[in-house]
């Protein structure tokens, strides 16, 4: 957090923390609604590593989904900064190359990790990844 020049967290920040990880969390779809610059990527991507770094799963355990290409950028760069440390690998998918190597990637090199990407064809990917999904063991072995 320091070295990502964060001192203390934003009101945002805390009211998220405490409605997944903290005393207000239960299994839930939440919606964060907060202006802008106010620090909702951090809001969501703490909880989300927080989450699956005690899993010992390895393969693909978050989808953050994003509608431009810039704001991947950005996001890739709030999970890169916090991901690492609880060894999580952090993958993103803009449609620079086509589909099927992105979904390559999403499926075979990311077998643990987040990846934020784009738009409606990467949700289609990440449907069918999860088909897959089943095949990859935790060893990172894909059957
Ligand atoms: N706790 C914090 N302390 C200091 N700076 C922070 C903190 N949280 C986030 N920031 C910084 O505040 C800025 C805005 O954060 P962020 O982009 O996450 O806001 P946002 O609400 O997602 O904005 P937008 O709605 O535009 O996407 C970023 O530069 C980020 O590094």
């Amino acid at each position: 957090m320091e070295r990502m020049g964060i001192e203390s967290f934003f009101p945002v920040q805390v009211a998220a923390w405490v409605d997944t990880i903290g005393p207000g969390a239960f299994e839930r779809d939440i919606c964060i609604n907060s202006s802008t610059g106010s620090g909702k990527t951090l809001a969501y991507a703490l909880p989300i590593v927080q989450m699956i770094s005690n899993q010992k799963v390895r393969c693909l355990r978050a989808l953050v989904v994003l509608p431009t290409r810039d704001l991947v950028l950005q996001v890739k760069e709030v999970f890169d900064g916090i991901a690492p440390v609880v060894g999580l690998s952090v993958g993103s998918a803009v449609g620079q190359s086509s589909i099927a190597n992105d979904v390559s990637n999403l499926i075979e090199k990311s077998k643990q990790g987040i990846y934020p990407t784009l738009d409606e064809e990467y949700i289609q990917s990440a449907a069918n990844f999860r088909q897959k999904k089943e095949r990859i063991y935790p060893n990172g072995t894909t059957y």
